[in-house]
């Protein structure tokens, strides 16, 4: 079977064929995040704000595989998440991008049906499991948080300067496959709105193959900003078959018996 991807022949609704969980899985991701209604997003005044200990990364790795770009530190790095719903520590794994060939499409997660431009992960492993001790065990797990992603939405506005040096380097791996070393410092912290406090949280899964259910959710309300421009350097990225990835976002997955909290009213 062709690899996944996002065409006609190899998208989201072939991808059953190799990972029934697909269609099976009752804890898939992304979702529409409703906030008003019957299966709306019920407020939770116990939810903290989200703690992240960034230091600015000094090593990495900027590589296009063909269905996103993602943005890989060596393994030394220290950056941590806590707080939030969590009751672990975990660790920094790496961040990636879902965009669409458009304004009007491109996040993963949607809000009462909206879609944004595009959508930032940042995915992290828990490092105080007894169960597994690095990223590739923890996906292969079979607990229900073994990873946490936080998701953040991209909105079309000014130019944020602090994602300038992931933008700029956009053209540096137009080709699927290519990887250039991050040039000098990233301080990811600066990308990040200051008070990680309004935010959706619930239990889902990966949202590309395999599609593991393993992921606390933890989708923040406030988009970040970027320019036209750097929305179009996205845009430009090919993904091995000679076009550009011009949609690499799954469409919303259904709930089932869960529930999404808000941090938020
Ligand atoms: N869009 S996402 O944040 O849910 C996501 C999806 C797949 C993978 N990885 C696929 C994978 C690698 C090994 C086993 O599995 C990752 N990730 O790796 O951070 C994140
Ligand atoms: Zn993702």
């Amino acid at each position: 079977m062709a690899p996944w991807g996002y065409s006609k022949e190899n998208g989201p609704a072939t991808w059953h064929k190799d990972c029934p969980i697909a269609n099976t899985g009752v804890r898939q991701s992304p979702i529409d995040l409703i906030t008003t209604g019957q299966t709306c997003a019920k407020y939770d005044s116990n939810l903290k704000p989200v703690i992240v200990s960034y230091p600015a990364f000094s090593e990495a790795t900027f590589l296009n595989n063909g269905h996103s770009v993602q943005f890989q530190p060596s393994a030394g790095n220290l950056s941590e998440l806590s707080g939030g719903p969590l009751t672990k520590k975990y660790k920094f794994e790496q961040f990636h991008f879902h965009w669409g060939n458009n304004d009007s499409e491109g996040s993963e997660h949607r809000v009462n049906g909206k879609m944004y431009p595009a959508e930032l992960h940042l995915v992290h492993w828990n490092s105080e499991s007894p169960n597994f001790s690095s990223f590739q065990e923890a996906v292969g797990s079979n607990d229900p948080h073994a990873l946490c992603v936080l998701g953040f939405f991209l909105k079309v506005g000014a130019e944020n300067a602090s994602l300038k040096p992931i933008t700029d380097l956009l053209s540096k791996v137009k080709n699927a496959g290519s990887s250039v070393s991050f040039p000098g410092k990233f301080d990811l912290k600066a990308v990040l709105p200051e008070t990680l406090t309004d935010y959706y949280t619930y239990d889902g899964s990966l949202t590309t193959p395999p599609l593991a259910e393993c992921v606390k959710w933890i989708v923040f309300k406030e988009p970040i900003e970027v320019s036209t421009a750097q929305m179009e350097a996205f845009r430009a990225v090919d993904d091995g078959h000679g076009k550009p990835i011009t949609g690499n976002y799954r469409p919303p997955c259904p709930l089932h018996t869960r529930t999404v909290a808000a941090s938020f009213k």
